[in-house]
């Protein structure tokens, strides 16, 4: 697409004429929407969202529905009555640069008109009527206002990805489209007494649904209408979910897409990508598996191109990934200084919806990192896998946004066609105490009769429910504890730790705790190059804490304040970033990490604040801060074996201490951990030692029940 910088006209002096070029670049934008193969069915999809409830829309990438139907639907009146339109996205970048782009072609100021909101970062304002957010958000929304009042329609996009929120938030929607059609029918009579049928709702509905209904007395509101969007779904599934709802396919892309596959299988993906990286002409999105993988090409590409003459080093990678900062992510959409190519890694962030501009070529090794849960032994694992069919066509389309591309499968065709047609829904195959903790906190008091797309097994749900229960956010007969499981919902972080910083409160060490979960929250503090291992590994003894990780983190993240306050007193911005980069290099703590963490921390410390939580340290007091975290992570305790191997006290399994932890080659009694993974052998991560008897002091309820 053009930019503004091209497309300025010139005076007859020569001079650039700003309205003439604005004027000139809306018209091609114009031209350009009018030529989304979308846009010849514009009437006719308006026509089927007025006379449908809900409607399941199947048009191929690039086929203009993300950016498009909006805007169709906010031309045909959708937002009357001060209504808004809502477009879900399963991932953040989408819904930001989606949004980015829409107020382009609407000509208005971003967080106007058109606006987005994601977790920590909205940008709308009270005139907002088309919004793009993530399916997480809206189910947060719904926490407040129920009925998703301000909403006449709602589009759920790329539901095919069927993330944990995207299969929840679809049920959810189901009942609220449900109960508006009743508030339409009904009008209620505000003192009216609880009838039969209001009884009978809110068996079906929930308490809380039935209460804001109450709420809207009078204020009638128009029913909802759902639209379910996808390039790659399997639309009969969809449909008999929604009571038969009608479907209907987009006919035409864009621009073609070749695909191209190797004739054998590759050993090494990763030196496959790179030889296909120098063999192409254009920018190109490659998909790699995670941060790790990320960063180590980024080094491999550093280092072939040192060896190539100085006219074929212009090449500049720029890596996206979901735990990278906003603002960084954001590099990948700018474009190559002149001269140079771009090349993407990413991971499956930017699998679908984004236009990544420039993009020609992309490289799919077929491979993706996907999250495995088992909730008997209540070990999650990440594995990579080969992707599904959906999948491999989202990535294709990424290229061909502007013109032609090309899309290069590391794989032979012949693989392909053994791919399963889609991903197994993240719902079968995760944890499920947050959702759990969000649908008790929407009032949806049975989980087990929840209308779940596909349900998760019994034993997962079970699972969660005893969690949350150990963790007080549940009653005993798993309702919604006051005032823990309500603070704890409205904490948008994993029930563990939003009860960590709970308790931390009490504990006196909320300061450490928020620095602790905002570390957790980023992937690999520290790195080990593996030319300086050395080096790397005397840096991470400096820092490291005898008491084990959670505060060798504490360490790293106040070592790095205090050598910024030092370093840059009333400096700029970029001066405490490069300050920040220097301290990170010499100390081989990730930046990019570190940074993410800074970032969480703050977003988290503004929702304690709200919550009237009040910060305070314990000082030097860290027996304090261990004895909070065995109080809130105490189903994650394991106990030294005489072999020197150790116990889970929950499950009983044998587990040891990852590699990567400080506290690795050390014996103590008791222990307790933040995360079980599994690869060769089970790995606790993140791991603190404890005494065993805090254990039975802080958390009786469990250890009494376990004896
Ligand atoms: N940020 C952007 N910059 C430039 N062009 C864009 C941008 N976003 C969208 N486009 C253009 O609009 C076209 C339609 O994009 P849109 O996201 O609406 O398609 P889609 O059918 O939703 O595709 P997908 O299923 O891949 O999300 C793209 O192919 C591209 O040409």
């Amino acid at each position: 697409m053009p930019s503004m910088a091209n497309s300025q006209n010139r005076q007859p002096n020569g001079a650039v004429s700003n309205s003439d070029a604005r004027r000139q670049y809306m018209q091609q934008i114009l031209q350009h929407r009018k030529s989304l193969p979308i846009a010849a069915v514009e009437n006719r999809l308006v026509e089927e969202i007025r006379n449908n409830h809900t409607l399941i829309i199947v048009g191929e990438t690039g086929s203009g529905k993300t950016t498009q139907l909006p805007q169709f639907l906010f031309k045909a009146g959708f937002c009357r009555n001060g209504k808004a339109i809502g477009v879900t996205q399963p991932r953040r970048v989408a819904a930001v640069t989606v949004a980015k782009r829409v107020a382009e072609e609407c000509g208005v100021q971003l967080g106007q008109r058109v606006g987005y909101s994601i977790r920590f970062d909205d940008m709308t304002s009270g005139s907002t009527m088309i919004k793009y957010m993530t399916d997480g958000l809206l189910l947060r929304e719904a926490l407040l206002d129920p009925y998703l009042s301000k909403y006449s329609v709602i589009i759920v996009d790329e539901a095919h990805e069927r993330t944990i929120h995207t299969d929840v938030l679809l049920g959810l929607l189901k009942k609220v489209q449900k109960a508006r059609s009743q508030t339409a029918n009904e009008s209620l009579n505000s003192d009216r007494a609880m009838t039969d049928s209001d009884s009978k709702l809110e068996k079906e509905q929930g308490a809380d649904l039935v209460s804001s209904l109450k709420k809207c007395q009078g204020a009638r509101i128009p029913p909802l209408r759902l639209v379910v969007m996808s390039a790659s779904l399997d639309a009969r599934i969809f449909s008999e979910y929604f009571g038969g709802a009608k479907a209907v396919h987009v006919q035409g892309r864009q621009f073609p897409v070749d695909v191209f596959y190797t004739k054998g299988p590759e050993t090494d993906y990763v030196d496959a990508a790179i030889m296909t990286i120098f063999q192409a002409s254009g920018d190109i999105l490659v998909f790699l598996t995670g941060q790790e993988e990320i960063e180590a090409v980024e080094g491999l590409l550093k280092e072939k191109l040192q060896h190539l003459s100085k006219d074929k080093q212009n090449l500049l990678s720029t890596p996206i990934f979901a735990s990278l900062p906003s603002e960084q992510q954001m590099k990948a959409f700018m474009p190559a200084p002149a001269g140079f190519r771009k090349v993407i890694l990413a991971t499956n962030i930017a699998e679908t919806s984004v236009t990544i501009p420039g993009i020609k070529y992309v490289i799919d090794p077929g491979v993706v990192k996907a999250r495995n849960y088992n909730p008997r032994t209540g070990i999650e694992s990440l594995n990579v896998i080969p992707t599904s069919k959906a999948q491999a066509l989202q990535r294709s389309g990424r290229a061909g946004r502007e013109g032609p591309g090309k899309c290069f499968r590391l794989y032979p065709e012949i693989e392909f066609d053994k791919l399963a047609d889609s991903t197994v829904p993240e719902i079968k195959r995760c944890n499920l105490s947050n959702v759990i903790l969000q649908l008790k906190a929407l009032g949806v008091d049975d989980i087990m009769s929840f209308d779940f797309m596909e349900k998760p097994s019994r034993m997962a749900i079970v699972k969660s429910l005893e969690e949350l229960f150990l963790l007080g956010a549940l009653t005993e007969d798993y309702k919604l504890s006051d005032p823990i499981g309500h603070q704890m919902a409205r904490l948008p972080l994993d029930p563990i730790y939003s009860k960590a910083l709970i308790l931390a409160c009490q504990f006196n060490c909320l300061e450490e705790m928020l620095i602790t979960v905002a570390m957790l929250s980023v992937e690999s503090i520290f790195y080990m190059p593996r030319e300086k291992q050395d080096e790397s590994r005397a840096a991470k003894n400096r820092i490291a804490s005898l008491e084990g990780d959670h505060i060798t983190f504490i360490n790293v993240y106040r070592t790095c304040d205090d050598f910024l306050a030092k370093s840059n007193a009333g400096s700029s911005k970029e001066k405490t970033l490069k300050n920040m980069r220097k301290w990170c290099k010499e100390n081989f703590v990730n930046g990019r990490s570190l940074r993410h963490a800074r970032d969480v921390h703050s977003q988290i410390r503004g929702h304690v604040e709200q919550m009237g939580l009040r910060i305070t340290s314990c000082g030097e007091d860290m027996l304090l801060y261990r004895r909070c975290l065995t109080a809130a992570f105490f189903m994650n305790a394991a106990s030294r074996q005489p072999d020197g191997t150790y116990r889970a006290l929950a499950s009983g399994q044998v587990v040891q201490i990852h590699p990567f932890s400080v506290l690795r080659g050390t014996k103590h009694d008791c222990v307790i951990f933040n995360e079980l993974v599994r690869t060769s052998q089970n790995y606790m991560r993140n791991v603190t030692r404890i005494d065993p008897l805090w254990l039975a002091e802080l958390a009786s309820h469990f250890y009494a029940a376990q004896d």
